[in-house]
This record gives structure tokens, sequence and C-alpha cells, in this order.
């Protein structure tokens, strides 16, 4: 199912939950809705979904203007932050539930119900009830009980939030798997940038009630259009003003820099033979292992600048004087967000995700 929003707009109260929001959205793909907590995620998929109903705008499903068509009519699935299944009946009869609704023939439930449990890896649970289950079988039984009816497309509201750390990263690659599978068009909410950037094809990111931005993973990280998103995606260091870091010209009134990690080098202090020009000092003030790399927060011209070890390169201590090339940074004033590169350095030098 393709989708289009256009021009939504939804209050609550005197509050502006959703303000102009338009896109569309591609048959198949996986998209990411990213923002943080009080955007209007969840209010976007309530209004996709039939759950809400817009002040002013139109939703196309297909093509087809839905505006008025109840939730049930819409060919919809929903799978909820704490899975929504019902306590009281079985795996089986959750799975059921909605085939039930639809009149189906207990043959077609009965194939239909073992067949899901065969897709989301969890056959021969059909009689447990939820409370038997991990919070990970219980999303993937949620998961299967919204397919059931067979929705034409899935949303997932913040599917994994209440699920452990080591859990949520497998479920992660296994939605995704899932989804890529079964070809449906489906959008999830989340507010955690490393799962929307891991799971989705597209990310749109939200902000008070508006879209920032519409792009792949890769789009947003090295274009942010604008200043919130430059600021919100990737790990990031804002600083004021440049304080004249070698290859950058001073900034303009109003602006301001966002250095990511991936565009710094550190060195060891005088292992750097090249780019003598633009080369900065920096001093080590802080260093904390993260497991697959370590992060060290540099202090350079009284900026701190995070940036990231990988486990093979030399290690640094806190109060080591190291050396540093900064290859480019994003630059922005209240309006809009650009790329500037080092000066001192050639296309070649310049280090891109
Ligand atoms: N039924 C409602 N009545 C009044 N205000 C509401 C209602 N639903 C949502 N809101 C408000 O609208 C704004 C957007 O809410 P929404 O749930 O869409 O945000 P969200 O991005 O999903 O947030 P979170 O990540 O915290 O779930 C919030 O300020 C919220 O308080």
């Amino acid at each position: 199912m393709d989708i289009r929003l256009k021009n939504i707009n939804k209050v609550f109260g005197n509050y502006k939950a959703l303000d102009d929001v338009s896109f569309e959205i591609e048959k198949g793909k996986l998209i990411g809705l990213l923002g943080p907590s009080g955007s209007g995620k969840t209010t976007i998929l309530r209004i996709l979904a039939g759950l809400e109903y817009q002040d002013s705008g139109d939703v196309y499903l297909d093509g087809v203007l839905v505006n008025e068509l109840s939730a049930s009519r819409r060919g919809i699935g929903f799978v909820f932050q704490s899975y929504g299944l019902f306590p009281y009946m079985t795996v089986y009869d959750n799975i059921a539930y909605g085939l039930k609704v639809q009149k189906k023939s207990k043959d077609y439930i009965k194939n239909r119900v073992s067949e899901l449990l065969e897709l989301v890896e969890l056959p021969g649970l059909e009689k447990r009830y939820p409370s038997q289950l991990s919070g990970g079988q219980m999303q993937r039984i949620a998961f299967a009980r919204a397919l059931a009816p067979n929705p034409q497309l899935l949303l997932l509201d913040e599917p994994f939030a209440a699920i452990d750390a080591k859990v949520r990263k497998e479920l992660r690659s296994w939605l995704r798997e899932m989804i890529t599978k079964i070809g449906i068009t489906s959008i999830f909410v989340t507010h955690d940038q490393d799962e929307a950037v891991e799971v989705a094809d597209e990310i749109i990111i939200t902000n008070k009630g508006r879209i920032e931005q519409i792009g792949t993973p890769i789009e947003l990280y090295k274009n942010p259009r604008t200043p919130f998103v430059a600021q919100f995606i990737g790990q990031s260091t804002v600083i004021g003003e440049y304080r004249k870091l070698k290859g950058f010209e001073t900034l303009e009134e109003g602006f301001r820099a966002v250095i990511r990690p991936e565009f710094i080098k550190v060195y060891k202090y005088g292992a750097q033979k090249e780019h003598f020009s633009v080369l900065e000092e920096g001093i080590v003030r802080n260093a904390v292992f993260r497991g697959d790399c370590t992060e060290v927060t540099i202090e350079v011209k009284g900026n701190l600048l995070k940036t990231i070890r990988a486990l093979d390169d030399e290690g640094v201590e806190i109060g080591e004087k190291v050396q540093l090339l900064l290859s480019r940074c994003y630059v922005f004033d209240d309006e809009k967000a650009y790329s500037v590169t080092n000066k001192g350095l050639d296309e070649a030098d310049t280090f891109y995700i």
C-alpha cells in the first residue's frame, strides 16, 4: 500500500500536535518515524490508522481518500509498545482474534495461525497465555496477530520500547528481515536514532508537530537540511564559534557549528606527517570504553570535541597531548544548515561516512 498525507493539522485543546504535515511513502518501504517526545509521531500513526481524526488535511491509501473510512476498514495492522495482547486469551486466540471478527472458517483460522507462528519462529506456543511468554516472544506474537488479517500497511508504535537492550537488538534485525520477507509497507515510531538508522529504509524526522526532513539514514547524516536535524542526528558537539579552528573561517554572527566524531581523526602527537598547516593540538579530557570503541573527548581551543577511537588504534590517556584533523562540519543558524569542508584538505582527504 502506498501512503500520502497531505497538509494534516491536528490541535488538542490549544496545543498544535500536527502542523501542516505532508509526506508520501512508497509501497513496501519500512519507514522510521523519529523525533523527540511530544513531536507528534503517535498522532501521525493514529490518524493514518483512523484511530484519531485530523482537523484538516487528507489521508490517501493506495491513492484512495480515506478521511471518512473507519479504522476497521482501512486494512491496517497495529503493533503497540505494550504488546496489546489479550491476557486472558491463549496465543492461538490472540492471533485468531482478527480472523474471527472477519468470520473466517475454523480451518482457515487454524492454518493461518500455524503459518504465522512459523513465520515469527514460535511454533508450538498456541496454548500458552501471554503471562507465560518473554517480552520478545510477546512482541512476536503481537506482530503475528497484527499480520493475521493480511493488512496492507503495518504500523508499529515503539515496538521495542518495553524490551531489554540485548533482546531489543535481536528483535530489530528480526523485524527488518521479516518485513523484507513479507514486503508489507510498514511505519514504526521510535525516539531511538540507532534503531531508526539500523532498521529503516527511510526516516521521517518530526519536531514540534512538523516534518523536519525525510531521507535515507545516510542522506540525513550527510546532508542535514535543518538546524534541528544537524544536531539531532548522530553524536555531535555543537560549538558557538569556530574559535579559529584551522582550515575554517570564523563563523558569522548567529551561526553555530556541529562537529561529529566521524569528521575528526586523532593522532598520537607527532605521528601525523602531513597537513601540518591544518593540524590542531588538543588535550584528552575523557575516555570512555564503549565495548566496540572508545569515546574520547578532546579539548581543542576551549571546545570539547567528541571523537571515536577504534579498538585497534593505539590508546590515548587522559591529559595526553594529541593532534587532530578536522575534515568538515555543519554550520547552521535558526533557518538553514549546510556543510563546510576544511580548506587545507583535498577532497580525497576529507572523511565521509
Ligand atoms: N488525546 C490527546 N489529548 C490531548 N493532548 C494530546 C492527545 N494526544 C496527544 N496529545 C499531545 O500532542 C502532542 C503530540 O503527542 P504524540 O503522542 O503524537 O507525540 P510523540 O512524538 O508520539 O511522543 P512520545 O515519543 O512521547 O510518544 C503531545 O504534546 C501530547 O501531549
